[in-house]
């Protein structure tokens, strides 16, 4: 399996090595000069712990930094992009570099069947509708043939750890959609011993962005707070926050954190609901108005509306509706706020009257707060699946995991990702 990178900064010099240091033969490429022969001096332009001394141990033997491009490129299997994509003024990636290198690349002219991996970040629907396109159109003006197959492939190191993190790896994201691309990068991951995921290109690509937004929400939010808590007064916010971080659900395998990020039909209860509104105000009445709480209000309605939509487009209003579930969470008969409730109510406001709801502990609750709305119930879950046309799951009830059987013959919406 014989490799080419385009790009050695961080990510394409960390991969190429990687490759190298794996055995696979290596051609590294970057159109600086300078950061070029800096490498070839085994000077690592940048600080990065490891690199020097894997790149003094692998150089000239499995990674070689002045081959031939055209050579090299028409003897490899797997040809990693790895070039800058900042942004741009408007906000847009500047795909510009991503562009260039495949421009390069085929300019070389060879029938081998090749893989173009796009490591470098670059939004969902990237490969799809920006590269294939542009590879297609290339090859189209000048005649060429090429053999070409696609691959994503996010890349998730940190910066002062690259050598550890893209080595020793938690997880290894593929976006293939051919087969003969995934054998290639099978081989070239499987010395990695990481779980590895293949996915279609968008998942690929919009995995490494929920990564990302995840980490700078969380620090957004953090800020946000130190400055709702600043105008509030007399808060210790470091003492805040490193008791914030005593909470047990941030440790353990799994972290129960992870059901805090995890996408469903919306957060209820007596808690969650009033308290965020109740920050925002005081915090609005101490002079500042903090976006993100907001907004997180906001999404916790539209997620609602939004999954509503969809049963809206695909279903008759007569049809014949179950609700899975009336509780606010698992494991609880508490139908304050819960999205059940609005669920419903947005369903009949659009028409849809034919509704039957079961709930394994919750029903009681639901009809003493919910008396004058118009559904049925049913007893139990079988009678429910079979008096209904569509299913909407909406409390993770672990008995609705353990009978999934029952639901194999009918349209069900899965709106807590629960299945
Ligand atoms: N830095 C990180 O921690 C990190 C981590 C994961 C993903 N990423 C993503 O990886 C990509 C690269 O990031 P980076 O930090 O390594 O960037 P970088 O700026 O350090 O390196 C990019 C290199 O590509 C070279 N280059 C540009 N066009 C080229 C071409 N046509 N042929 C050969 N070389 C070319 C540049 O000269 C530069 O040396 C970006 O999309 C980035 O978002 C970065
Ligand atoms: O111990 C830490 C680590 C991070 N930060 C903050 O987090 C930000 C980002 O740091 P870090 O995540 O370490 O930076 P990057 O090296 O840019 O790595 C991020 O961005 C990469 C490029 O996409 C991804 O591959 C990584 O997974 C992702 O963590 C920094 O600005 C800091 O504000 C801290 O405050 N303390």
């Amino acid at each position: 399996m014989i490799v080419s990178v385009l790009g050695l900064g961080f990510v394409g010099l960390t991969t190429g090595l990687g490759f190298a240091k794996k055995g696979f033969t290596t051609y590294g490429f970057d159109v600086n000069a300078e950061r070029l022969q800096s490498l070839k001096k085994h000077v690592i332009p940048f600080h990065e712990p490891h690199l020097k001394e894997i790149l003094e141990e692998t150089d000239q033997k499995t990674f070689f930094l002045d081959s031939d491009f055209n050579e090299a490129i028409m003897q490899s299997d797997a040809i990693f992009l790895c070039v800058g994509t900042p942004e741009k003024e408007d906000g847009n990636a500047d795909l510009i570099y991503i562009f260039k290198a495949i421009e390069q690349i085929l300019v070389v002219s060879t029938t081998k069947f090749q893989v173009l991996i796009t490591k470098s970040t670059v939004p969902p629907s990237t490969v799809s509708e920006e590269v294939i396109p542009f590879v297609n159109k290339i090859l189209e003006q000048k005649n060429g043939e090429r053999n070409i197959g696609f691959a994503s492939n996010p890349e998730f190191l940190r910066e002062g750890y690259c050598w550890e993190d893209f080595i020793n790896p938690d997880r290894i994201v593929i976006g293939v959609e051919s087969e003969a691309s995934k054998n290639i990068l099978e081989e070239l991951y499987k010395p990695f011993n990481a779980p590895i995921h293949y996915v279609n290109y968008n998942t690929s690509e919009f995995i490494k962005y929920l990564s990302n937004t995840l980490l700078s929400t969380m620090i957004s939010y953090a800020n946000e707070m130190s400055m709702v808590a600043g105008s509030i007064g007399e808060i210790d916010i470091k003492k805040a926050f490193r008791v914030l971080h005593e909470d047990k659900r941030w440790y353990g395998n799994p972290a129960g954190m992870k059901n805090y990020v995890y996408p469903g039909c919306g957060y209820g209860g007596y808690c969650l609901p009033k308290d965020t509104a109740a920050l925002i105000k005081i915090s609005e009445k101490n002079g500042f108005s903090p976006p993100i709480l907001k907004s997180n209000l906001e999404v916790n309605k539209s997620i609602k509306r939004y999954l509503v939509d969809k049963v809206v487009k695909e279903h008759r209003s007569d049809v014949k509706i179950g609700i899975l579930g009336l509780s606010f969470k698992p494991d609880s008969d508490d139908v304050r706020l819960a999205p059940p409730k609005e669920i419903i109510e947005d369903l009949i406001s659009r028409g849809f009257k034919n509704i039957v709801a079961y709930d394994p502990v919750a029903v009681k609750e639901f009809k003493k707060y919910n008396g004058d709305l118009k559904i049925q119930y049913e007893e139990t879950l079988k009678s429910l699946v079979e008096s209904s046309e569509v299913l909407l799951l909406l409390t993770g009830w672990k008995e609705f995991k353990e009978n999934e059987q029952l639901f194999s013959n009918k349209a069900l919406y899965d709106f807590r990702y629960f299945l």
